[in-house]
């Protein structure tokens, strides 16, 4: 008999828990070195929990698009131009949940990553900002102090309003509650923008496959923008810059070296982070564990441990 109570009462303990749980929005914050899966898989464990997305990258990509736009090669004399720069432009990202593709190097996975879309003062600088000369720049730009506050106002902005919020909906049990949040990933999201965050995860590679997948990333990119322009299909025209895998691993190794030894926020494990090493992971077993391991903490049933 006092089993049972004990047992009832730890049931309603426990939906008491799921229901405040519920009410309040939930975060993930996904952090880790250049091309370990942050942003494929934010996007597909955002779109398996209906949740929002924000790729902080981007907004230090736009950053450094300002800056080579506008002549600010060394980012140390010119912070002051830049962070004005900053706090005059808009940056808007366009998570795109009912528009998906096949991540490149995923062609055999079941699972689609939404499209992003990135706006800086309304301008699509979505393939723009993934440029060589972004990825030689950005660690610089962001490794400002001033920068990283611009940076800071816009990322907190755009999180909330990509927040999805906890709703009630009728379903064939009864009124369900589907709960909100958002994911975001980067590099110090666990340790300093969310410190709070429900979910923190550290996700990592070693740095060949690391380097082989962006590789084979920007070849099919490549390969894309040569069916679609017949010009560069014929060879009358110069393909882009590519670089090689080395080419590739360097100037990962070299980011990762400038964005862990930085002053302000460096990129670094948090306390109460998971640390998923996917090296030898399937792109499905990244985002199932990620999403069952959030259900479990939002008090929600599993739903994929069949894997
Ligand atoms: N487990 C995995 N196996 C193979 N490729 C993966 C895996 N996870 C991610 N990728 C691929 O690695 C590349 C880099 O991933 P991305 O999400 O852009 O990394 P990041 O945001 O950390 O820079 C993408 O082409 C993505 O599809
Ligand atoms: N939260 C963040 C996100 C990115 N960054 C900086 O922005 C750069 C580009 O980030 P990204 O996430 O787009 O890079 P990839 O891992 O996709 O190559 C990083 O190398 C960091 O220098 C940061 O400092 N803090």
């Amino acid at each position: 008999m006092l089993c049972l109570r004990a047992t009832l009462c730890r049931r309603a303990s426990q939906r008491l828990l799921v229901r405040r749980r519920l009410a309040r929005d939930f975060t993930i914050a996904i952090d880790g070195p250049a091309a370990s899966g942050k942003s494929s898989t934010a996007r597909a464990v955002a779109l398996e929990l209906g949740f929002g997305y924000i790729d902080s990258g981007s907004i230090y990509r736009c950053a450094t698009l300002l800056a080579l736009r506008n002549n600010i090669a060394d980012v140390s004399t010119g912070a002051t131009d830049l962070i004005d720069l900053i706090n005059k432009s808009s940056v808007d990202i366009k998570f795109q949940p009912s528009s998906t593709r096949s991540a490149p190097n995923l062609i055999t996975g079941r699972l689609s990553v939404p499209d992003v879309r990135i706006l800086l003062n309304e301008e699509d600088v979505s393939e723009e900002i993934r440029k060589p000369e972004v990825n030689r720049l950005v660690a610089k730009v962001a490794s400002d102090g001033g920068v990283r506050t611009a940076v800071l106002g816009i990322q907190r902005a755009l999180a909330s309003a990509a927040e999805t919020r906890s709703t009630s909906v009728a379903g064939k049990d009864g009124v369900v509650s589907v709960p909100g949040g958002v994911v975001m990933d980067g590099r110090d999201i666990g340790t300093t923008i969310f410190p709070n965050a429900e979910l923190k995860i550290y996700l990592d590679a070693s740095a060949m496959a690391r380097a082989i997948r962006r590789w084979d990333e920007m070849n099919s990119s490549l390969k894309q923008a040569r069916a679609a322009d017949p010009a560069l299909a014929a060879g009358d025209k110069a393909p882009a810059e590519y670089p090689s895998v080395e080419d590739i691993a360097r100037e990962l190794e070299e980011r990762d070296y400038a964005d862990i030894n930085r002053e302000h926020s460096p990129l670094r494990i948090a306390k109460d982070a998971v640390v998923i090493d996917n090296t030898a992971m399937t792109f499905e077993q990244q985002v199932y564990s990620i999403a069952d391991l959030a259900r479990d903490r939002m008090g929600l049933e599993r739903k994929h441990d069949d894997l």
